[in-house]
């Protein structure tokens, strides 16, 4: 570790703002369709260089993104801001391009048992289906992002090897997808085993192409951020007002929220292009909205609930 950490990190990072996605597939009544379009359109007002906005996936798993075309077809597309969207399988895929998606994300993960209960097939089988996707998107000129989940702990099996973890983001990575995101689907990671998973991870794929994906159960998010980026990393997830949680990870909190991303990342000279106040906007907005207070210790300090 460094003890001037200033000269070991990225000058500029990359946040991909997931809560439309992450945030929103996990609440119990439905959000409205107008309350995910304003708040998509008011993320992508803050700055944000990539907001994931839904997900094409089967409504009977999760009914939450049931209106993902109307979604695609509702929002304010902000020139130079990406909208990718999660797709499981080739017919995710068509529907999402059909609806005007230019850019997806495949999610795969390193654990066995959180593969079935998620997709419903194992760690091989997913990746047959992401070389359909992958196929299809190449040949429709469509960027794919991917995503492994479980990097530092599954909620099903436990500890999850390192190993496991490279051998899945190589695989996604040698595939064409453009970029990595290291997924604590249940935010058990500390800086420790985040250290140790992304040295193994990164003798793989090119640490320019990873980005990490912390959510924050055990409040370790953002320090294991801080390790990451000291390892080169420079491209971080982030849910607004900490939105979220997977559906099939049980007791999985939101994601680190993207307020308290941008401030730390501002503290530290880092630039994001992201407007902080803006973004708070779009929190308080979504928290009101839901009748819930922000996660986000940013937006608590400063009463913008
Ligand atoms: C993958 C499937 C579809 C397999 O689900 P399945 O039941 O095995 O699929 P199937 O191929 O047997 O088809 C069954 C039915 O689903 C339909 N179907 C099949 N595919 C689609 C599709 N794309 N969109 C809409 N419908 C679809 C298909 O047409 C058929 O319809 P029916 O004949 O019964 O009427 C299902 O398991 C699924 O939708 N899972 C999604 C789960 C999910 O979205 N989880 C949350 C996102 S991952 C996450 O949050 C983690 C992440 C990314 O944030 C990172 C981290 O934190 O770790």
């Amino acid at each position: 570790m460094h003890t001037q950490a200033s000269e070991a990190l990225p000058g500029k990072v990359k946040i991909v703002e997931v809560g439309p996605r992450d945030g929103l597939q996990n609440e119990k009544t439905i959000v409205p369709l107008e309350t995910k379009i304003h708040l998509i359109d008011m993320l992508s007002a803050s700055g944000l260089p990539v907001i994931e906005a839904t997900s094409f996936v089967s409504p009977k798993w999760v009914p939450q993104m049931a209106d993902q075309v109307e979604v695609m077809k509702g929002i304010s597309r902000k020139p130079g801001v990406s909208y990718p969207v999660l797709t499981p399988n080739l017919k995710g895929f068509q529907a999402a391009v059909k609806a005007g998606a230019s850019e997806v994300a495949i999610f795969g993960a390193a654990s066995e048992l959180f593969s079935k209960k998620n997709i419903n097939c194992s760690v091989d089988e997913s990746l047959q289906r992401f070389d359909e996707v992958m196929k299809a998107a190449k040949e429709a000129g469509v960027p794919v992002r991917g995503y492994v989940s479980c990097v530092l702990g599954c909620p099903y099996e436990g500890k999850v090897e390192p190993a496991k973890v490279a051998h899945v983001a190589k695989r996604l990575y040698s595939m064409g997808c453009y970029e990595i995101s290291l997924g604590d689907t249940i935010g058990v990671g500390t800086p420790g085993s985040m250290c140790e998973m992304l040295k193994v991870v990164s003798r793989e794929v090119p640490v320019s192409a990873l980005a990490v994906h912390c959510h924050d159960t055990y409040g370790q998010a953002l320090a294991n951020i801080l390790v990451a980026l000291q390892m080169g990393v420079s491209v971080v997830d982030s849910s607004v007002a900490g939105l979220g949680g997977c559906p099939y990870a049980q007791g999985a909190s939101g994601n680190v929220a993207t307020e308290d991303v941008v401030y730390m990342l501002h503290g530290l000279g880092i630039q994001t292009g992201v407007d902080l106040s803006k973004v708070m906007d779009a929190g308080a907005f979504i928290c009101r909205s839901l009748n819930r207070k922000s996660n986000s210790k940013v937006a608590q300090a400063t009463c913008k609930l």
